[in-house]
């Protein structure tokens, strides 16, 4: 048997997922064995996956989020390009089946999908229905705007929530990226950076200010927690410490495992004096990447998957178990026609932030080089500015200026 090692960064209910899929296959044929790894949060697997090609000893598949993708699409030597594993093993291949969305995020300029989409997801607002019960708010009416949700958590901490009213996990996901396109504003200049790698970032607007400010301030009396710069703050949610959670659409099955309470989602808040705003949300989750420099019948081993991976049914129960996206538009129709929305209103809520507007230069999505690095130069920015060492304009001039350093040398190594 030829063994396929896949390096991936699910935990909780969304590893059983990775798992049980890596068994379907396994039983599915004889030919070939996916091993899955669990090697870290996001920013480890990929350090992970980068640092093992380096010595010789790379998986075949690395499961990188959405932000590591400018840095994967560089590395050419480094990745096997998915559209050319699968021309190469005659495995039946169409990025139009994707949503364009999806579709968009991974493919080059001239409709070359690099990597294999697979979780996908948009970031949303979770919230308790008790918790909202006990502070006398209306659970089916969750905040729609940021200065709503700032009342309400007032009200949560109030009614006994007084270690946070609300929180957001992936604090630069949340409050940096998918905030500014959903405002319609540039995060960077360029399309934000999906244009060209000479991009200069824009985050420091007075928008962005007003925004991290009212954070700031928030967070003195715990009406808003910080939780972190990953997801692993999310567990404040559904243990019921948080009664609000920002956060990815992939956390379904964690709150559907875990929470003891009532509970919901409901689109991401916004400003409501943001002409146009809300706009539309953009992509999530993770794809995953072949490595390069294994051999044909690895190679073999690894489309097969891919395609296994690529059924309709497969890819609706993944989005029905997880809480991540129907990539396909076939799977979409699929769980839309079951009927399975009008239960479970909120797995359509990312798709439906997706799909809000047609996409602007702000909205189409990111393409930053060096951008896991970036985020943790930004979340540290931020940070200064949560615990009062600056003020919420030279945290994000600092983050803009030293991201705009970064920015330059991935340009330098890419046109090197
Ligand atoms: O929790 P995920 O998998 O949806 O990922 C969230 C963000 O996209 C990470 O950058």
């Amino acid at each position: 048997q030829t063994e396929i090692q896949w390096w991936h960064a699910m935990t909780g209910a969304n590893n059983d997922v990775v798992v049980k899929l890596a068994e379907e296959f396994n039983a599915s044929q004889r030919e070939f064995r996916v091993v899955p790894t669990y090697k870290g949060s996001y920013p480890d697997t990929m350090n992970a996956g980068i640092a093992a090609f380096r010595a010789n000893n790379a998986p075949h598949i690395l499961q990188v989020f959405e932000v590591g993708t400018a840095t994967m699409m560089a590395a050419r030597g480094a990745i096997k390009p998915v559209y050319q594993l699968m021309a190469e093993a005659n495995e039946p291949f169409d990025p139009k089946a994707y949503l364009p969305a999806v579709a968009g995020y991974y493919s080059t300029s001239r409709g070359e999908m690099l990597s294999f989409p697979f979780n996908s997801s948009s970031s949303v607002m979770w919230y308790n229905k008790d918790a909202f019960r006990r502070a006398g708010l209306n659970p089916d009416q969750p905040p729609k705007t940021w200065p709503d949700l700032f009342e309400a958590a007032k009200r949560l901490r109030a009614a006994g929530f007084d270690k946070c009213g609300f929180s957001s996990a992936w604090i630069t996901w949340l409050n940096l990226e998918q905030f500014s396109v959903w405002h319609n504003v540039p995060l960077a200049s360029r399309a934000n950076g999906i244009d060209g790698f000479d991009t200069e970032l824009r985050f420091n607007s007075p928008l962005h200010v007003r925004h991290l400010q009212n954070l700031v301030e928030l967070q003195r009396d715990n009406t808003f927690s910080y939780s972190g710069r990953t997801n692993t703050g999310e567990g404040r949610f559904t243990s019921g410490e948080c009664p609000i959670m920002l956060t990815s659409s992939g956390f379904y099955g964690n709150v559907r495992a875990n929470a003891k309470f009532e509970w919901a989602n409901a689109p991401m808040p916004y400003y409501p004096d943001v002409a146009g705003a809300p706009q539309n949300s953009t992509l999530g989750g993770a794809s995953l990447w072949v490595m390069g420099g294994k051999s044909a019948a690895e190679y073999r081993g690894v489309a097969r998957f891919l395609t296994f991976l690529s059924s309709v049914e497969r890819q609706a129960k993944l989005h029905t178990d997880s809480g991540y996206l129907p990539i396909t538009t076939a799977a979409y129709e699929q769980v839309k026609a079951s009927g399975f929305y009008r239960a479970n209103p909120y797995l359509e809520t990312p798709i439906l932030e997706l799909t809000n507007k047609p996409p602007t230069e702000n909205s189409r999505g990111l393409r930053l080089g060096n951008m896991v690095q970036m985020r943790d130069v930004w979340a540290e920015e931020m940070e200064a500015a949560l615990n009062g060492q600056k003020t919420a304009q030279a945290a994000l001039d600092a983050a803009v200026s030293r991201g705009n350093v970064m920015l330059r040398q991935f340009e330098r190594t890419v046109s090197r």
